[in-house]
């Protein structure tokens, strides 16, 4: 056995990617073996990317993946990111740096190929902080309860001269990206999606080795007949004591890019027959789905918490990426222990566009780079973060002039999970 600085991380080979998805299946308390068509899908899922493994002689004993993505951001510019999965450290090895050491590798690799940012959705919290990385958008799930949410229940179809279908996952594949995109142009903090992600979520492609179940797939078209909106979704079966139908409908994914699609999407789901709860999925901490039911209590939250974690790798091009609700300028000291994108810069915001350069004027506002990836899509609050004790105001009021300039009307939202 090599001694623990010996251990090797380095890229893997094609050889040892059996090896290394055995790692990664035991990191995520999954059964340890992995299949010969699972380790086909996973060729194809995990190929484009970048492996890196941890290695104690033969055995993987770390895995960690990277691959090209666009997040968009505030505004709909697509910024270039390194988006970070797969990241397990097997038991036997945990506590001694080995992810530190990936991710090192990694976002170094990051920085030098170009990308603005890295992003990533974090297992645990506290794991990621320390890397740089700040939680950037929020997912809200709810829970509907189907009869006191006051819909009508002899409504059959749309009343806005729209309509919807169910349709099978040949059509998802063609109808699904082209809506997708519209969708992730207009939504801060939504990243981009392969064709893969659409042959695994319609059963063409198993990479995660159970039986695939086929949902249902419902779709919004408009009066004019525009594909605005989509759903998968599934049922159980579950009927009470008293002969009562008492199903649960838990939606897998949907995506409106019209308020009258969203709105009837979600009256569909909530007035199908024996359906009682609704599971609404990962949905923006915003979603207008309360409001679109007469009883908007009948949503009640079940999860809120962090969803897409964002690592500024070049505060630059970040925030000129963007654009600005205000008008007004502010000079920031940002704290990066990773010594990828730390230093003061001056950024005037305004209608036509942002500038960003390093200063020597003394900084209006100190913060950490973990921080100013909260504030970066719009989620967070500088008063807020300041309150905290998270940032600090060199000049008073600057925190209140940072939430002008930076914060959203809406909430950022990333609907995938990667
Ligand atoms: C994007 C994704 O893929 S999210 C999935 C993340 N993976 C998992 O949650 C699977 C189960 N967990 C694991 O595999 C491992 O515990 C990992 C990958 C989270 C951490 O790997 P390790 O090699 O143990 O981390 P490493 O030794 O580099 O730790 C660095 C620091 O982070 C801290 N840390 C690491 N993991 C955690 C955690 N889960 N909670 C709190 N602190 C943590 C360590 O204590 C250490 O702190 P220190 O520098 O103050 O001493």
């Amino acid at each position: 056995m090599t001694s623990r600085t010996d251990t090797d991380v380095r890229p893997i080979t094609e050889a040892e990617f059996p090896d290394w998805n055995r790692a990664l299946n035991t990191g995520f308390l999954q059964p340890p073996a992995v299949g010969a068509e699972q380790l086909e899908a996973r060729r194809k899922q995990f190929g484009p990317g970048r492996l890196l493994g941890a290695f104690d002689g033969d055995r993987c004993v770390a895995t960690f993946r990277s691959f090209d993505q666009q997040v968009t951001a505030v505004g709909g510019a697509l910024v270039q990111a390194d988006a970070v999965s797969s990241v397990t450290v097997t038991a036997t090895h945990r506590r001694r740096g080995l992810l530190t050491r990936m991710m090192a590798q990694d976002l170094a690799a990051a920085k030098e190929r170009g990308d603005v940012v890295a992003t990533l959705i974090a297992a645990e919290y506290p794991i990621y902080g320390r890397y740089g990385f700040g939680p950037a958008t929020t997912m809200t799930e709810w829970t509907v309860d189907v009869p006191r949410a006051g819909l009508d229940a002899r409504r059959a179809a749309p009343e806005d001269g729209g309509r919807i279908d169910l349709v099978d996952g040949e059509d998802v594949r063609k109808l699904g990206p082209e809506l997708h995109e519209r969708l992730r142009r207009a939504q801060p903090g939504a990243v981009s999606r392969t064709e893969l992600w659409w042959q695994i979520r319609t059963g063409v492609v198993n990479a995660n080795g159970s039986p695939w179940t086929e949902p249902y797939y419902a779709v919004y078209r408009s009066a004019d007949g525009e594909v605005e909106g989509m759903a998968a979704y599934r049922s159980d079966d579950h009927w009470g004591d008293a002969k009562q139908p008492l199903n649960t409908a838990t939606v897998d994914w949907l995506l409106a890019v019209t308020p009258d699609a969203e709105r009837d999407l979600w009256h569909y789901l909530c007035s199908i027959d024996w359906i009682t709860t609704v599971k609404s999925g990962w949905r923006a901490p915003d979603d207008l789905l309360p409001h679109l039911l007469p009883d908007p209590r009948a949503a009640r939250i079940t999860t809120q918490a962090d969803w897409l974690w964002v690592r500024i790798l070049d505060v630059v091009r970040a925030l000129e990426a963007r654009t600005y609700e205000g008008q007004g300028s502010l000079v920031l000291e940002v704290a990066d222990r990773g010594g990828l994108t730390g230093g003061r810069w001056r950024l005037e915001a305004g209608a036509d566009g942002a500038s960003c350069a390093p200063t020597t004027e003394s900084a209006h506002l100190v913060l950490d780079v973990g921080e100013l990836a909260a504030l970066w899509l719009g989620d967070e609050s500088a008063v807020r973060l300041a309150a905290l004790g998270r940032v600090r105001e060199e000049r008073a009021g600057a925190a209140r002039v940072a939430d002008a300039l930076l914060r959203t009307s809406r909430r950022p939202w990333c609907p995938d999970m990667f």
